[in-house]
């Protein structure tokens, strides 16, 4: 095994709250390591063009619980070409890069998948998006903080909503997966909640919205990768019920941004400082991740592929979400 002297590092796919705070713990548990680093800007796409900064633990230590990313971000096209990962291995080789730490989601680490067949060099994970939608962690790095927005904005519309006696549907982020919509739907006591996972939570909330009375606030929570969506359950609400008032809100990307929790700036924190250690203990092409609160590493392939909302959530849904 070569000796790690010198390792590169991205953040990839959407940022997440706590994606610096993890750059901050991967540049102080290589400074104690004597190890170099570089930051590639801008994810793949940085990969490609060559795009290596150095890191100031001293910047990343000011601004530990910023969201975004100070290496910023992308999703690059280029990468998903075997054109663009020559180019990125070009790149490695000629500034001897002997480790790659990316910090993403699950089409990051199938990225590093596809690149792992033409080059060897250690790749290591940490989980950033606010999706909670990977394997081989309990959480990933911004789902907390996005979920406290969402809850912070829901809170608010509950406000107007019970003003007007109105049904708000209210649609989150989560991409083809219901973490966010159950967490922040139970946290705030929504009368529905439509996850992609549940295909009953629909029946559920027509029963509800039948019913409804129009003499106080009606939430329901919608996953964006709902099979149904808003708009179209907002129209079935509508002929079940057609005298309701009713509303629909996207929160969008306002979940993405904002401080870092203290509980994601911990996990950041964590992370970083396990994923450098895990590079010089040997490891490669896994996943750092906390399960049960401890550190834990996972295979690239399975965690892209296992991302399921597990039983106990799915039941507490059907006793209080819907
Ligand atoms: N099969 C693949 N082969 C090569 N590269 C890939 C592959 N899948 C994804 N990538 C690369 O990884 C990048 C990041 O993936 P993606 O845009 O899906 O975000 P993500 O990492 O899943 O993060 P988030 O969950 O926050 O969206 C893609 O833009 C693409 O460049
Ligand atoms: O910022 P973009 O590219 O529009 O991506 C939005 C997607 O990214 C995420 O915020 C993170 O994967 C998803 O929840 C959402 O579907």
């Amino acid at each position: 095994m070569k000796t790690i002297e010198h390792i590169a590092i991205f953040t990839s796919g959407g940022d997440s709250p706590g994606m610096n705070a993890a750059l901050y713990g991967i540049v102080k548990k290589a400074e104690q390591s004597g190890i170099r680093l570089s930051g590639i800007r801008k994810g793949y796409e940085g990969l490609i063009d060559g795009d290596l900064v150095p890191l100031d633990a001293h910047k990343l230590q000011k601004m530990v619980h910023r969201g975004g990313t100070l290496l910023k971000t992308a999703r690059s096209k280029r990468f998903l070409t075997l054109e663009g990962r020559q180019r990125a291995l070009e790149n490695l080789q000629k500034n001897e890069v002997d480790a790659l730490i990316a910090i993403g989601g699950d089409g990051t680490f199938k990225g590093l998948l596809a690149f792992s067949e033409i080059c060897d060099l250690p790749f290591l994970g940490i989980p950033g998006t606010i999706d909670n939608d990977l394997a081989g962690t309990d959480f990933t790095l911004g789902f907390d903080s996005a979920v406290n927005t969402a809850i912070e904005n829901i809170d608010k519309i509950r406000d107007t909503a019970e003003a007007h006696n109105r049904i708000f549907l209210i649609e989150v982020m989560g991409r083809d997966c219901g973490y966010i919509a159950i967490h922040s739907g139970l946290g705030t006591g929504a009368d529905a909640i439509l996850i992609p996972e549940s295909a009953h939570d629909f029946i559920q909330l027509l029963e509800k919205a039948g019913s409804y009375d129009r003499e106080e606030a009606f939430i329901v929570i919608v996953s964006e990768g709902d099979e149904l969506g808003a708009e179209v359950a907002a129209k079935k609400i509508k002929e079940i019920n057609p005298d309701v008032d009713l509303r629909i809100t996207k929160l969008g990307h306002v979940q993405r941004g904002g401080n870092a929790s203290a509980f994601d700036r911990m996990l950041g924190i964590r992370l970083g400082a396990a994923a450098v250690e895990a590079l010089l203990r040997g490891r490669k092409n896994v996943m750092a991740g906390i399960l049960n609160n401890e550190l834990s590493l996972t295979p690239f392939d399975r965690v892209v592929k296992e991302h399921q909302v597990n039983d106990e959530l799915q039941g507490l849904l059907k006793i209080f979400g819907n």
